[in-house]
């Protein structure tokens, strides 16, 4: 794979997502964080969107629910660069019908090179960090180089 760089704005886009077991967990984080986090955009899966919203007054842009194709929307969002950051509370403790669509976001997270918080220390490291609020450059997949590639084999 060949990799380019490309800036992440100082202004993130950034999805939050908590299995049901923690979503006490995220709403009292974005609580915690509310005037940061209200300087970016924010995404979220659809119960854990209009729970944060309602409990911190946050905008969120609200997709799918989880489990009916929420997780698979913010992948897609990942692929297309839309999405600068994960806060993702996964449950280790319970297992979920949607499963396949857990471990597909998360892999879609490394391959685009999104830094990932699946539990509040991590998102407290993440949301301090002074990349937080400043223009960052990263590396992800060439997809032009990809494409031609495989279409020309060389
Ligand atoms: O299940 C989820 C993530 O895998 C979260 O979905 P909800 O925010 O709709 O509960």
């Amino acid at each position: 794979m060949q990799y380019k760089t490309v800036t992440a704005a100082k202004t993130k886009s950034i999805a939050l997502v908590g299995h049901d077991n923690r979503k006490d967990e995220l709403i009292r984080w974005c609580q915690q964080h509310r005037q940061k986090l209200a300087a970016h955009k924010l995404f979220a899966t659809g119960t854990s969107g209009h729970l944060v919203a309602e409990k911190s007054s946050l905008k969120v842009e609200k997709l799918i629910s989880g489990p009916l194709g929420g997780d698979q929307q913010i992948g897609a969002l990942i692929s297309e660069q839309k999405i600068d950051l994960l806060i993702f509370f996964w449950d280790p403790l319970a297992a979920q019908p949607h499963d396949p669509d857990v471990k597909a976001l998360l892999r879609l997270a490394a391959v685009w090179n999104i830094p990932v918080a699946c539990n509040q220390a991590s998102a407290d490291f993440i949301v301090n960090s002074p990349l937080f609020d400043r223009a960052y450059d990263k590396t992800i997949p060439d997809y032009q180089h990809y494409i031609k590639s495989r279409v020309t084999g060389k």
